[in-house]
């Protein structure tokens, strides 16, 4: 099975799924934000911003023109930093041919109105379920860039259509797994990126694998109270989406979550990072948008809350260690 996919955009994720794709069978675009990018990609066969180094398949093209893009594509992939996509979609939205299949890889919530990306796919495009799809797994881009075996959830309301996108992108490298539960593999995967900010931080303040063990886990008792009572599947989360790209998160100095985290708890500010970045982490904008989802869900959720406060500067990185151990105690499963 394959086809045209058109992929929003040439950053870190949106280039390294352009490799998963052609080694797949597909044709790529690759749309480019900037015009002398997309020049630099087609005649260098190389996006020397985010994977230098590696030799993009003849099957990838690089465009900035987005109608170019998006004719004749019935796969569109979204990898845009989150808190962009509803602006960009909206200016991309009428070149999209009717029945194609908008394909999310992003881990974040919206800021504000607490949507994860499918929701906000959904609202920008008017697509249903059946054409809103969502991958997501221990996917470290430099990794799959390289071509080093891994697996992924490709998730979807309609079975037969989360099928489709698995053939899609089954290549020798890169093994997806389909599922229908969309909220629990969008939750894990933004909840990851705060957890793995909290691990940075332990890691920056010097404490070893006791205290980034016990923050894994219960970043993931807190990703399950909050997905699961919102809907989710509690499988989903002990699955890739779950469990498996918390690991890979939190363990990698490849993660731009952990290593954004790691900075925090050497004591620089949020700005003095971002300013020393062209990368999104998108946990430092979806750790408020989480913490307010799961107040307004009713749920405990010390992480988020804490990580917001650490990267809004309002405490350190060691007080919130500090506070973790403070809590009221509790039994393990409540
Ligand atoms: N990298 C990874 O390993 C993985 C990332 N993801 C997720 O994929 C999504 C994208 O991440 P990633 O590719 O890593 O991010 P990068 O920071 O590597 O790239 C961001 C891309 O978005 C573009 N961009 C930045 N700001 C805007 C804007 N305001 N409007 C339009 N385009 C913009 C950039 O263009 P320009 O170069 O012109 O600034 C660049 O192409 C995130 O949600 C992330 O969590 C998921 C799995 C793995
Ligand atoms: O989502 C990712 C791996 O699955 C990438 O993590 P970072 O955004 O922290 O680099």
């Amino acid at each position: 099975m394959s086809g045209k996919v058109a992929v929003f955009s040439a950053g870190s994720w949106g280039t390294a799924f352009s490799i998963v794709l052609a080694d797949a069978g597909n044709d790529i675009v690759l749309w480019a934000r900037r015009e002398e990018l997309a020049k630099s990609i087609n005649e260098n066969r190389e996006n020397p911003d985010y994977q230098p180094g590696i030799e993009l398949p003849a099957r990838v093209s690089a465009t900035h023109d987005v109608e170019q893009a998006l004719a004749g594509a019935d796969l569109v992939v979204l990898a845009t930093p989150s808190q962009t996509l509803r602006q960009n979609l909206t200016g991309w939205a009428p070149y999209v041919e009717r029945d194609a299949v908008l394909v999310s890889l992003m881990k974040g919530v919206e800021l504000g109105t607490l949507e994860r990306m499918s929701e906000v796919i959904a609202q920008v495009t008017g697509a249903g379920p059946e054409r809103i799809a969502v991958v997501s797994g221990p996917n470290l881009s430099p990794e799959i860039a390289r071509r080093e075996p891994a697996a992924s959830v490709v998730a979807c309301a309609d079975e037969d259509v989360a099928r489709m996108l698995q053939k899609r992108c089954h290549s020798p490298a890169f093994r997806p797994y389909t599922s229908t539960d969309v909220l629990g593999c969008e939750l894990g995967g933004a909840y990851k990126n705060v957890v793995g900010l909290a691990v940075g931080m332990a890691v920056g303040l010097g404490f070893g694998d006791n205290t980034t063990a016990s923050v894994i886990t219960r970043g993931l008792a807190e990703t399950a109270r909050l997905a699961t009572a919102l809907g989710a599947n509690p499988l989903t989360l002990m699955g890739l989406a779950g469990l498996g790209d918390l690991v890979a998160t939190c363990s990698s100095p490849l993660s731009r979550n952990r290593s954004f985290g790691e900075k925090l708890g050497q004591g620089m500010t949020t700005e003095e990072i971002l300013a020393s970045t062209r990368q999104v982490a998108e946990g430092a904008k979806s750790c408020a948008s989480l913490h307010e989802l799961a107040m307004r869900t009713g749920i405990d959720a010390p992480i988020a809350e804490h990580v917001t406060e650490v990267v809004a500067g309002q405490i350190t990185a060691r007080d919130m260690m500090s506070s973790f151990i403070a809590r009221d105690t509790k039994a393990e499963t409540d």
